[in-house]
């Protein structure tokens, strides 16, 4: 049964779908633009903030155009417009309107034009806080940027709560394979690139081209020994603390090495079955932000997996734009957690041990 049938959510996952996969083609155009220009290897990061800009402008576009509008719009997103305001910035506001514009004209769905002030508008559409009540978008218009630079994976992440619940998800993940990549640090050749991950709560989870094509649905490994099991982690070591998850990969006895790819396409990869375990543990003090889980944590969900932090309290997306957790983000399925748990646990009773010995 696909998502459409008996979903109450059905016209905000089409309209979050089309948003995402517009944003894509343009994500898309800007990385090859990037890649062949060599920019990605100077300081110059503005050709990211373009794409950045320009991927949250045309998500805020289609859901206002497409979703049904039975309260007022409100989303919480990463950007807003306050560098562009500044002085000095003028190239750059034109860069976005043009490739936003250059978007619309080609994909032909909406005839609307952007001026210099409608962009700063429309960027600015994301500055709720979200919260307990009411309905919220909520957009990561790029997640990994670094990925996005080297031309690796990057996912546009997308998310409805709905009275503090995440009950909606859509990750476009532009070059990501459709089929597994396993153990592999990439896709495998000859196969399709571009997936679309999609989940609404209690209809299941699944992944499509997002060039297009029928979707499948997905769920997680059924792994239940960690000796087979394989984690995924974050490909910049600067996001993670390695010995910890290294320490937790030893003591639970995981025998594969890590599987390291940038942004929530570890999520992606983790509801179909290519991985069993995420293991998330910023440096201290790094607050993370709902919008850099709200869409992945459902796909896992939704494909039978569990996302916790690392006492095993389920993630509070009702808190405004961050979240408000204890230690790191864990996420895999129903047989390993209990182990996964205790591992965490122990493998943090030892750093601080380590740390402070008696
Ligand atoms: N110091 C940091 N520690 C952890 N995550 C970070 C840090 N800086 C940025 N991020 C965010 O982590 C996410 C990607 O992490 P990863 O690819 O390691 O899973 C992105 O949301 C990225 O932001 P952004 O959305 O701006 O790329
Ligand atoms: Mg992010
Ligand atoms: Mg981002
Ligand atoms: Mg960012």
């Amino acid at each position: 049964m696909s998502q459409a049938a008996g979903n109450p959510y059905a016209a905000e996952l089409a309209a979050a779908k089309k948003a995402v996969t517009l944003a894509a083609r343009l994500c898309q155009a800007v990385q090859e633009d990037i890649l062949q220009s060599g920019v990605q290897s100077k300081a110059d990061q503005s050709p990211v903030t373009v794409a950045d800009y320009g991927s949250q402008i045309l998500v805020s576009l289609v859901l206002k155009m497409e979703a049904p509008a039975s309260s007022s719009f409100s989303m919480v997103a990463e950007e807003d417009s306050e560098e562009l305001r500044k002085e000095g910035a003028e190239e750059i506001l034109e860069n976005i309107t043009e490739l936003v514009n250059e978007t619309i004209v080609d994909d032909g769905t909406y005839s609307i034009y952007f001026s210099k002030e409608g962009i700063l508008s429309a960027i600015d559409d994301g500055k709720s806080e979200g919260g307990p009540s009411g309905r919220h978008w909520v957009l990561d218009p790029i997640d990994g940027t670094k990925g996005f630079l080297r031309g690796d994976q990057y996912a546009i992440a997308l998310a409805l709560l709905d009275e503090g619940k995440v009950v909606l998800g859509v990750l476009a993940c532009p070059n990501l394979s459709l089929g597994s990549i396993g153990n592999l640090n990439g896709g495998s050749s000859g196969d399709q690139v571009g997936a679309l991950f999609s989940a609404t709560i209690g209809c299941g989870a699944e992944v499509e081209s997002l060039q297009g094509s029928p979707a499948q649905k997905i769920s997680v490994c059924s792994i239940d020994n960690p000796v087979e099991a394989s984690f995924f982690e974050s490909y910049e070591g600067a996001h993670s603390l390695r010995d910890l998850t290294g320490s937790i990969a030893e003591i639970l006895g995981v025998q594969a090495p890590p599987v390291r790819i940038d942004s929530q396409a570890k999520y992606g990869a983790l509801a179909r079955g290519d991985g069993a375990i995420y293991l998330r543990f910023p440096h201290k003090g790094y607050r993370e932000k709902i919008w850099d889980h709200a869409a992945g944590s459902i796909v896992v969900t939704e494909a039978g997996g569990l996302v916790t932090d690392a006492s095993g309290n389920d993630l509070d997306f009702s808190k405004g734009r961050f979240l408000d957790l204890d230690t790191g983000i864990i996420a895999t399925n129903k047989q390993l957690m209990p182990s996964l748990l205790k591992a965490v646990q122990d493998a943090i009773k030892e750093q601080n041990q380590a740390a402070s010995p008696l």
